[in-house]
């Protein structure tokens, strides 16, 4: 299939686009739902346990056909086959991107560099599914023999982001044996806090990185130990309470980690797409293996419906395609994901990793630069608590913000009349920000109030709401291991088709190299290691260490 930044603006089905928006400019989206009564059901999708309004978006049947002849003429369908297949389509680093493969119990064989994967994933969940059991059954216990009663992961990126959205999503479903708790920064207050709440004769830590190589995590992981050392425990007795994930098994043995406590991770598993491996282990945990097989099932319930469905009726190929018609076409430059449920409040977080570590890219899988623009800032936070905070620049400010508002039609917790509120607020954000308030009917509510016609031609003006701004939303039954499993894969195909059309490589991440190579140099003149580095410095950074070391009396 040719791509090139060049061939794809070039392309007829982008031209056509192109013009196509300009026809569709000055339309505004209630006119196009005054007009068309059918709108609504005609623009309403399910897939994977999921279903998905996307009626309040500034198109028309024209528009859908035009977006998935773009994605047809990019090659959608075929870039979806290779990835199943497991070909090298991270190219830049010639490997599969096989997150499908962690949750597919079909038992077909799917090959990597000649070798049937899918046998060694069951292996590992089989013994995901002993050690948790082990875990629970206090077979495997801390070193004075009592249960372990909290675990705590230290992971950052990939190794963190998932497994923490997918705890607190799934908090209903934690058996309550064991507490769950994150460390990620290098800031030593995370750390610091969490082992002041724990007991270490009865924590477990899982170091969770798949290089083994993450500053941040080695470090916790060194203060972890240390902290189990000084507080009763012996060498011998780390094997009981430290357990690695990774796919560097000679470092994480090097660090002390007995070879026994390892889980293995694979290079053809992207990290931000990892917590269905052994990363997901947090989870599995807190929640039992039987829940986090569900969680993998959900997921494999999407993956199914994004390999065959016809692109039309694609949860994924249709939000990406949704999303490129703003960010290539309408000049959108972000993109908000609002939750409306408590448990997801994680999700913009995780799907910030997911889609910007992935799409943002500035050249061809060829290396040629872009000349459109890639992923979108992704940012967003839950509902209804944005709705105090930040919704006022999505009704009122000048940048056109497309929003995704998710929420369940049913609630774990029966408060009063706190769900049928939520869902109220949330469709009410939805439904303003597509129809808004025209200048007349500003007036009139006005002058209904009394207000004399002076006051109203100088306050009418602000309380205008311009409406016609894009949303989708979607919709699950409840927030369960299947449809927290579906919609985290929903995204991440979501994001795959975005960087098909953009033609970027969405599984490399070199961007985050730099600032860890220099961090190395910096950390040694900051610690005095190295006062006069020969590396490559500039005023600012040289007056800043200055500034540090004098603090410091260094
Ligand atoms: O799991 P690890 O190898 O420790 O990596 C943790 C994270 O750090 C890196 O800097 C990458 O940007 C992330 O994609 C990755 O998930």
């Amino acid at each position: 299939m040719p791509q090139g930044s060049a061939l794809l603006t070039s392309r007829p089905e982008w031209q056509a686009l192109t013009t196509h928006q300009k026809e569709l400019a000055d339309t505004h989206m209630r006119d196009m739902f005054r007009s068309d009564p059918d709108r609504a059901s005609r623009f309403f999708i399910r897939g994977g346990g999921l279903s998905l309004d996307y009626s309040r978006n500034r198109m028309t049947d024209d528009t859908m056909a035009k977006l998935m002849a773009l994605a047809r003429s990019c090659g959608v369908p075929e870039r979806t086959d290779a990835m199943f297949r497991g070909d090298p389509i991270n190219v830049t680093e010639r490997r599969p991107a096989l997150h499908v493969a962690l949750r597919d119990s079909s038992g077909e064989p799917i090959h990597v560099d000649g070798t049937n994967i899918t046998p060694e994933v069951e292996t590992t969940l089989n013994r995901m599914g002993q050690f948790v059991e082990d875990v629970l059954s206090r077979r495997w216990q801390g070193r004075s023999g009592k249960a372990f009663t909290d675990v705590v992961s230290i992971g950052i990126g990939g190794s963190f982001l998932g497994p923490k959205l997918v705890s607190e999503a799934l908090r209903p479903y934690w058996h309550g044996q064991l507490n769950c708790h994150y460390v990620a920064n290098i800031d030593g207050t995370q750390i610091a806090e969490v082992l002041r709440r724990v007991n270490p004769e009865t924590t477990l830590f899982l170091i969770q990185s798949k290089s083994f190589r993450t500053q941040e995590t080695l470090e916790n992981s060194k203060v972890a130990r240390a902290w189990f050392l000084e507080n009763g425990g012996s060498e011998d007795e780390i094997a009981r309470h430290f357990v690695a994930v990774t796919a560097n098994t000679p470092e994480a043995v090097n660090f002390g980690i007995s070879e026994n406590n390892i889980f293995p991770m694979w290079d053809w598993v992207g990290g931000r797409y990892s917590l269905w491996s052994a990363i997901g282990l947090p989870v599995a945990l807190t929640i039992g293996m039987d829940n986090f097989r569900a969680l993998l099932s959900g997921a494999n319930a999407m993956d199914q419906h994004f390999r065959d469905a016809p692109l039309e009726e694609n949860l994924p190929v249709v939000m990406a395609m949704l999303g490129i018609w703003y960010n290539n076409f309408w000049g959108a430059e972000t993109y908000t994901i609002l939750p409306y449920d408590h448990y997801l409040r994680s999700l913009p977080a995780h799907l910030q990793q997911l889609d910007m570590e992935s799409n943002g890219k500035s050249v061809t899988q060829n290396g040629e630069p872009l000349s459109y623009q890639s992923g979108p800032v992704i940012w967003g936070g839950v509902g209804a608590n944005g709705q105090h905070a930040f919704h006022q620049l999505l009704h009122q400010g000048t940048r056109l913000i497309p929003a995704d508002f998710i929420i369940p039609l049913e609630t774990h917790n029966k408060v009063a009349n706190h769900h049928v509120t939520l869902f109220a607020n949330c469709l009410s954000q939805s439904r303003a920000l597509m129809s808004g308030k025209t200048l007349d009917e500003a007036k009139a509510e006005l002058k209904a109030e009394g207000m004399n016609t002076d006051e109203i031609d100088k306050l009418a003006p602000h309380k205008v709401i311009p409406g016609n701004k894009p949303s989708n939303t979607l919709l699950m039954d409840k927030s369960t291991p299947e449809t927290v499993g579906a919609l985290i894969a929903l995204y991440e195909h979501r994001t795959f088709v975005q960087g098909i059309i953009w033609d970027v490589d969405s599984f490399d991440q070199w961007g985050v190299e730099l600032g860890k190579q220099m961090g190395k140099g910096i950390l040694d003149r900051l610690t005095g290691d190295t006062p006069e580095s020969d590396a490559p410095s500039d005023s600012s950074t040289d007056g800043l260490i200055r500034l540090f070391r004098s603090h410091h009396g260094s």
